[in-house]
């Protein structure tokens, strides 16, 4: 796979707590890749919480950090990029995701929903109906996800080491097809 993959980078995307950062840990150990998880890169270099950058600096400064170090990570290669769930949201991240290799890792709201109960880290989640705010997130961003060159869809009771398999199965289906092109 190594070397089909040609060091190729791999960027998860996908809903907030539908696995990128587990999963994408997984494969890049699978793969011999680095690993790097962009909200990580975001919060050692701000020196706060997510949620302390969107509270004092708003959601426009996080995502203006998020594209730069989006745009830093793509000069690389041999890496599995775990990304935040609204990367998708500037075009210009586009062009750095398209580096790449671009997985989209989709699960139901309820899935979602259970994973994220107790997790007060993730600031648009901080609504008093989060299951509607899920829902509407998704609403709004589906269309952007499923730009994805590999749509990998998500149940309740698939452990991530499986998740990691089945993307690592598909990936070659995807190089043949953007070989074709
Ligand atoms: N396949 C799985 N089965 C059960 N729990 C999982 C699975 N994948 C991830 N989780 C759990 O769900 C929670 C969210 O996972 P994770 O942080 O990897 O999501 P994420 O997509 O990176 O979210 P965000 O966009 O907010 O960074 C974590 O507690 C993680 O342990
Ligand atoms: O879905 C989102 O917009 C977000 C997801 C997280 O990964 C973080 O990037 C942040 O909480 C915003
Ligand atoms: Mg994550």
């Amino acid at each position: 796979m190594n070397n089909l993959l040609k060091g190729v980078n791999l960027y998860l995307i996908g809903m907030m707590g539908v696995g990128k950062t587990t999963v994408g840990r997984l494969l890049a150990h699978q793969l011999g890749y680095g690993f790097i998880d962009t909200d990580d890169v975001i919060v050692k270099a701000a020196g706060k919480s997510i949620n302390e950058i969107f509270t004092e600096e708003g959601e426009a400064a996080f995502r203006q950090l998020e594209s730069d170090v989006l745009g830093q990570v793509c000069a690389y290669t041999k890496l599995t990029i775990a990304t935040g769930g609204g990367i998708v949201l500037r075009q210009e991240n586009w062009g750095y995701l398209r580096h790449g290799l671009i997985v989209w890792l989709d699960a139901p709201v309820q899935v979602l929903l259970k994973r994220l109960a107790e997790d007060e880290t993730r600031p648009l989640l901080q609504d008093s109906d989060p299951e509607d705010k899920l829902r509407s997130l998704l609403q709004q961003r589906q269309p952007l996800y499923s730009q994805a060159d590999l749509h990998i869809t998500i149940t309740d009771n698939q452990t991530p080491e499986e998740i990691a398999t089945r993307i690592l199965e598909a990936i070659p289906s995807v190089l043949k097809n953007q070989n074709q092109n």
